[in-house]
């Protein structure tokens, strides 16, 4: 029997060939949810899904009894029910790696436009609102030799520290991660707790995945704790902050300047008070969203679903559990 795969993420079209050469494929890649009628249809025949950003819940696993794996094209998986998946039997495969440095690329991307307030000044050039040299009111900070303090040092944290340590002379704390010896060394590096991180850094810069530990881990508290000048940026999920709080404090000053990819809700609403303030550089959710880094991460995903669903240990299972008890 042949195989029945949903995919819900436009991939290429090579790679989408390569697919339907081997399984039955049903490409509904603008989908923004399960609901439809005709995708509930689908879902209830696929042996396999492939895609991201789409919340799966234990109810709509319901509505899939064939479903044997998902790949998902993302390192994060905060939108799957990784324990009801392992529960089920259902393999579940991310992309780590694959994006590492193109998401390291994005922070630091933040970090410099932040810094630099490099979209407001582009807009007041592109408005033709560069009437005379530019005074002090608009002046940046420097990034270069400065501490940058990362909440989260794994495959992303330290890329985004590495290039801060070695490309600009920063002095790099962390926190929120177990200890890295061979950054310490190579780096500089000093592991910190958060408390800590937060008081000294004048970057700080989240790359924690979401769970229920970290869920609005950086709240009013956290902001008040940062220096006057800091700056915030999150290039990790936006519920790993309360927004509320984040947004608050750009108000009222306790918080200088955020360079944000991430948001609670995304899109992010258009009547957010983030899409209007001059002190907030947001983009929407392209950590990885490169044509190289999205074509490597579909072919992972793509390799990953060939190999669960053919028995075979895929690259990157999150929960390998499931291939324990299958073999
Ligand atoms: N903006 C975007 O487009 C993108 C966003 N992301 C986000 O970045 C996150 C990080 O990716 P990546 O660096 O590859 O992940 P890693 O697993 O390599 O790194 C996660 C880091 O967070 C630390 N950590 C702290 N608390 C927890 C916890 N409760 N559970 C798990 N880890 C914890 C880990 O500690 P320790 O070192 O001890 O393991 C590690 O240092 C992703 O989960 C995703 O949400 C990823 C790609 C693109
Ligand atoms: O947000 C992107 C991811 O890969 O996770």
């Amino acid at each position: 029997m042949t195989k029945r795969i949903l995919v819900f993420r436009e991939i290429n079209d090579d790679q989408l060939a390569a697919l339907r050469s081997e399984f039955q494929v049903d490409y509904l890649p603008h989908i923004t949810g399960f609901d439809d009628p005709e995708v509930l249809e689908v879902l209830s025949q696929a042996h396999g899904l492939v895609g991201a950003s789409l919340k799966v819940t234990p109810e709509l696993l319901d509505k899939a009894p064939q479903l044997e794996a998902i790949a998902s094209i993302s390192v994060g998986y905060d939108n799957y029910p990784v324990a009801e998946l392992t529960r089920r039997g259902i393999l579940l495969c991310n992309t780590p790696d694959v994006l590492t440095e193109t998401t390291a690329d994005t922070g630091f991307l933040l970090i410099m436009c932040t810094a630099r307030r490099a979209t407001e000044l582009a807009e007041m050039v592109r408005q033709g609102r560069w009437t005379q040299n530019v005074g002090k009111e608009l002046f940046g900070s420097d990034v270069h030799g400065k501490t940058l303090g990362m909440i989260g040092m794994g495959r992303i944290g330290a890329a985004i520290a590495r290039r801060g340590a070695l490309g600009f002379n920063m002095k790099i704390l962390y926190s929120m991660a177990s200890p890295k010896p061979e950054l310490e060394q190579s780096l500089g590096a000093q592991r910190l707790e958060l408390d800590a991180l937060l008081e000294q850094s004048d970057i700080v810069c989240v790359t924690v995945p979401l769970s229920a530990q970290t869920e609005k881990l950086i709240g009013a508290e956290q902001f008040a704790r940062m220096k006057p000048e800091a700056i915030f940026v999150n290039v990790a999920r936006g519920k790993v902050v309360d927004e509320a709080a984040m947004i608050q404090a750009l108000q009222d000053g306790t918080l200088h300047a955020a360079g944000l990819d991430v948001f609670e809700t995304e899109p992010l609403p258009a009547d957010s008070p983030l899409t209007q303030m001059s002190n907030v550089v947001a983009l929407p959710h392209i950590g990885s969203a490169t044509h190289e880094t999205r074509t490597a991460m579909a072919q992972r995903a793509i390799d990953n679903i060939r190999m669960a669903l053919n028995g075979e240990q895929p690259i990157s299972p999150v929960n390998g559990e499931v291939l324990a008890q299958t073999s």
